[in-house]
C-alpha cells in the first residue's frame, strides 16, 4: 500500500504549553487506523493539524507524497481531506440536503451540478436520502451524527477524519455508526477515526494508535496494542470511564 498521509515531527504549542511533540505518522492508502488516548492527549488538536485548521509550529504533513504544510484547510479539503467536527455544528434551519450542498460547494469547490450530485450521494451512503427535505434541527442524536459523516463525504474525500462521532449514542446505534463506516472504508475511503469508545472501534479498526502527551504512545494491531502493559497503565488513573474500556476490550 502506498502512504496516503505522513506527519514528520510535527510540533504544536497553545501559548507556551506544548501539545503535539514531534509527532510522527504514516498512514497508508486504504488503512482504518483507530486513534486513542487520555482526554488532553492532543488527538483533536493533530486532526486540525493534519486538516489545516490548525497550524504546525514545525514538522512538516504530506498527503499522497505532497507537501501540503502550508495549504489553508480549503485547499485540503480540495486535496482529498474529509473532517467531521467533535462538536457537529450542522445548519440547523437548512434542510438535511443543503448541509451536504453546502459542504459540496464551499467545501469541496464543486459547481451547482457535481455539488448535487455529490450531497445526494453523500446522504444516500448515510442512509440520509428520506430525510433529505427534514430541516437539520429536526434530526435524532444518530441522524445528526450521520449527517456530521454525510458532509464530510459530501467533499469526497480520499482520507476521512471521525473525531468521536460515537459520543452519546446507544450501543444500538453505536453499532450502526460502525457499520456506516465500515462501508465507507469499504468503498475506498481511508480513515482515521478518533473514538473513547474503545469496545467499538477496535471492532472495526485494523490498526490503532495511542496518543498520551502530543506523541505516540503505541502504534499496531488493536488487540496487541490494547493488551500493551505500556497502554494500560497509560490508562489507569485516568478517566475512569476510559480505564474501564481498556480493561473491558484488554479482558
Ligand atoms: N484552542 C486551545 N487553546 C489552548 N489550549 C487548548 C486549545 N485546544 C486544546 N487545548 C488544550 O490542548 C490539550 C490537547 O487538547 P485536545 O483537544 O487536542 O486533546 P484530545 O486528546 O482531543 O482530548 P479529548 O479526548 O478530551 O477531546 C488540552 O490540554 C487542551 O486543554
Amino acid at each position: 500500500m502506498t502512504s496516503l498521509l505522513t506527519l514528520s515531527g510535527v510540533h504544536k504549542a497553545y501559548g507556551r504549553t506544548p501539545v503535539i511533540r514531534g509527532l510522527d505518522l504514516t498512514v497508508a492508502d486504504g488503512e482504518f487506523v483507530g486513534v486513542i488516548g487520555p482526554n488532553g492527549a492532543g488527538k483533536t488538536t493533530a486532526f486540525g493539524l493534519i486538516a489545516g485548521h490548525l497550524r504546525c509550529d514545525s514538522g512538516t504533513i504530506q498527503l499522497q507524497g505532497h507537501d501540503i504544510t502550508a495549504l489553508s484547510a480549503d485547499e485540503r479539503c480540495r486535496a482529498g481531506i474529509g473532517r467531521t467536527f467533535q462538536i457537529p455544528q450542522p445548519f440547523a434551519g437548512l434542510s438535511v440536503y443543503e448541509n451536504a450542498l453546502v459542504a459540496a460547494t464551499y467545501g469541496a469547490g464543486l459547481d451547482s451540478e457535481p455539488a448535487a450530485e455529490a450531497a445526494c450521494d453523500a446522504l444516500r451512503r448515510c442512509g440520509l436520502s428520506a430525510q433529505g427535505n427534514q430541516t437539520a434541527g429536526s434530526l435524532t442524536l444518530l441522524q445528526r451524527k450521520r449527517l456530521e459523516v454525510a458532509r464530510a463525504l459530501a467533499t469526497s474525500p480520499r482520507l476521512l477524519l471521525l473525531d468521536e462521532v460515537g459520543g452519546g449514542l446507544t450501543d444500538a446505534e453505536v453499532h450502526e455508526l460502525l457499520e456506516l463506516v465500515s462501508e465507507i472504508h469499504a468503498q475506498g475511503v481511508t480513515v482515521l477515526w478518533i473514538e473513547h469508545l474503545v469496545h467499538a472501534l477496535v471492532k472495526v479498526a485494523l490498526r490503532l494508535v495511542v496518543l498520551t502527551d502530543g506523541s505516540l504512545l503505541a502504534d499496531g494491531p488493536p488487540a496487541e496494542v490494547i493488551a500493551s502493559r505500556l497502554v494500560r497503565e497509560t490508562y489507569l488513573g485516568s478517566e475512569l470511564e476510559m480505564e474501564a474500556e481498556v480493561e473491558h476490550v484488554a479482558g
